[in-house]
């Protein structure tokens, strides 16, 4: 056998290494991955992969499931759904291994393609290649510008020339197993080679070459993974058998179910004929019945046909009455026409009489109709001049609101006028006071210069039942000059003269008596004390003086009370400005004693007092 001098690593059984191995048989994987990569290229021109494209970048190609999904829609249109939705998601894959599934074909598992061995993979995509080009291989997807290999020829070819396979170069078997010419060779041929370079080892009794054993190895190989394949297939295809079996078993269940839903259904035919057999029976016994009654009815007619001409004779005799009724009501008909014709007549009178009523009272009716409106045509002018004083109202309103307007502004302007009319007024009440103290200063000299002590008479007329002869009144003067006689006097004696402050005639009234005594009273509400006594024997007529007779009377009163009631009135006239208080006291003097007249107990009437300064008391004591 001859080898080739310069070959390295690869030349010879005895010196290779298991590095060298590895490599050859990297080599060997690389060469099949670009094989695919290429068809793929072709496949599915838009995707443009290199032809050194790693195992994990077509990994990452392929994960999405979107080239699976493609190429088998390719082979098989429609034969799995594809979700263009789902980027990275596992949809893609798992409907395309459950297609592959359903085909038959070989596949892997979801985890192989996410992150296990990548040969499975490899071997999916193999078979799909297969599958696309059974006849012609996956060589007719490959660069046309590669070689064509038929390896059965170049074996062929290579044993004419060189006698032996030992005898094979490296070059040449490196060049067999880069090319992908094994899925071009059956099985069978394969297996030829195979038990031809074994024959000829044992022939040789030596060792096959490394490089030969290289080639042994990848023929082994593929036969290993056509029988795995097939076995897969198989596999496939007997669950595929095997759910086909289970829908034909469900098929049969349902048929036979079907099948004695019929038998059933036969069994209720049949009853229901017996069913019909015996109405049958029934409907033959009723004709028979109804054939008895048709013969019943028979004789029954000859019956009623007799009977039916003896009601004919019955109706013909009938109608003869019939006819002479009628007669009769012909006869009654003529004399009630004449009947009506009379009352017609009575009621035509009664119409003329209706027409000429209606007449008087449609003449009626248009009276009233007429006064009506002319009732409408007053009321309506009524209400015109209602309108008409409503308006003369409503200017009247406005020029009311203006007058109003305008008056309260005049007022309000008048207000003005009278807040300062108020102030002059303020100002001159002031004034005023001062003027009235002034005025009352000088009254109060006046009284002062008329005598602090003032002495009146005052004569009582005689008392009813006395003769007036027996008077002792001589001359009243009108300056207080009083003359009195004496007749049991002698002489000048006998006329005496008295000289007063002023001298009340039996003629003076009350009021006349308290006139004079008034300026003095007043003259308390400016801080001067006034006494009024009243002297003179019993009977005299102090208490009417100072009391009066009768209280009822206003005119009757004395001068107690004419005088409180005109400091009362003061008072009560300048209670803006001041405010009195006024008490009253009234004392009497008799036999010597002085007596509270006020107090209503009369034990406790008399008055404890020293009497050297009685008289000075007394006359101190306002009043
Ligand atoms: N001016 C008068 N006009 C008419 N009647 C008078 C007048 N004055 C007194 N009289 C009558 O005289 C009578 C005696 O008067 P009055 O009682 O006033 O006297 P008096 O002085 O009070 O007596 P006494 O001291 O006893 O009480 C009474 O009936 C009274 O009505």
């Amino acid at each position: 056998m001859k080898e080739s001098g310069t070959a390295n690593g690869l030349h010879g059984t005895h010196d290779i290494n298991i590095e060298q191995i590895e490599s050859f048989e990297g080599m060997i994987r690389d060469d099949r991955l670009s094989s695919l990569v290429d068809w793929l290229n072709a496949m599915l021109p838009d995707l443009r992969l290199p032809l050194d494209t790693t195992e994990e970048e077509l990994r990452g190609c392929l994960i999405d499931g979107t080239i699976f999904c493609t190429i088998l829609n390719k082979l098989h249109p429609g034969s799995v759904e594809m979700d263009c939705g789902s980027e990275y998601g596992p949809t893609n894959v798992k409907n395309f291994l459950t297609a592959m599934d359903e085909m038959g074909l070989p596949s892997f598992e979801l985890s192989d393609i996410e992150q296990g061995h990548m040969i499975p993979v490899l071997e999916c995509l193999k078979t799909l290649r297969l599958c696309f080009n059974p006849n012609d291989e996956a060589n007719s997807f490959q660069n046309p510008s590669r070689k064509r290999w038929s390896l059965s020829s170049e074996f062929e070819s290579i044993k004419l020339k060189q006698g032996c396979y030992a005898d094979l170069s490296d070059a040449t078997v490196l060049e067999l197993m880069k090319s992908s010419s094994f899925d071009n060779v059956s099985t069978q041929s394969l297996f030829g080679i195979l038990y031809r370079i074994m024959d000829e080892s044992i022939e040789r009794k030596k060792d096959v070459p490394h490089r030969v054993a290289c080639l042994l190895r990848k023929i082994v190989e593929e036969i290993e993974w056509r029988v795995s394949t097939r076995a897969k297939n198989l596999k496939n295809q007997n669950k595929l058998f095997r759910a086909r079996e289970e829908k034909y078993q469900s098929r049969i269940r349902a048929l036979e179910t079907l099948a004695k839903g019929t038998m059933e259904e036969n069994v209720v035919v049949l009853n229901h004929l017996q069913h019909m057999k015996f109405e049958k029976s029934k409907l033959e016994e009723k004709g028979k019945a109804e054939e008895q009654d048709v013969l019943e009815l028979k004789k029954e007619k000859v019956q009623k046909d007799l009977e039916i001409s003896r009601l004919r004779e019955e109706l013909e005799s009938r109608r003869k009455m019939h006819e002479v009724h009628c007669l009769q009501l012909e006869a009654q008909a003529e004399d009630n026409k004449v009947l009506l014709e009379n009352k017609l007549k009575e009621l035509e009178c009664l119409l003329s009489d209706s027409s000429k009523k209606v007449d008087e009272l449609q003449s009626f009716s248009e009276s009233k109709q007429k006064r009506w409106k002319d009732m409408e045509r007053s009321y309506q002018s009524f209400i015109d001049q209602q309108f008409g004083v409503l308006k003369e109202l409503r200017d009247a309103t406005k020029s009311v609101k203006r007058e109003v307007l305008k008056t309260r502004k005049s007022y309000s302007e008048d207000f003005n006028f009278l807040g300062i009319k108020l102030k002059g007024l303020v100002d001159a009440a002031e004034n005023y006071h001062s003027v009235l103290a002034e005025n009352r200063r000088l009254y109060n000299e006046v009284q002062d210069l008329k005598g602090n002590i003032r002495v009146y008479c005052r004569i009582r007329p005689f008392l009813p039942g006395k003769s007036k002869k027996q008077t002792v009144i001589e001359y009243i003067g009108e300056n207080g000059e009083l003359v009195v006689s004496n007749p049991s006097k002698q002489g000048k004696d006998i006329h005496r003269l008295f000289k007063f402050n002023k001298v009340f005639s039996p003629a003076a009234t009350q009021e006349e008596v308290f006139l004079d005594t008034q300026p003095l009273i007043r003259s308390v509400l400016d801080g001067y004390n006034v006494c009024i006594f009243a002297y003179g024997q019993t009977g005299s007529g102090k208490t009417y003086t100072m009391s009066g007779p009768n209280l009822s009377s206003k005119e009757e009163w004395g001068v107690n009370y004419r005088a409180l009631n005109d400091l009362f009135q003061i008072s009560q006239s300048r209670r803006s400005s001041i405010v009195y208080d006024v008490g009253v006291q009234m004392v009497e003097i008799y036999n010597e004693q002085v007596r509270d007249l006020l107090v209503v107990d009369s034990s406790q009437r008399r008055y404890p007092l020293f009497q050297s300064f009685e008289f000075y008391f007394l006359c101190s004591l306002p009043y």
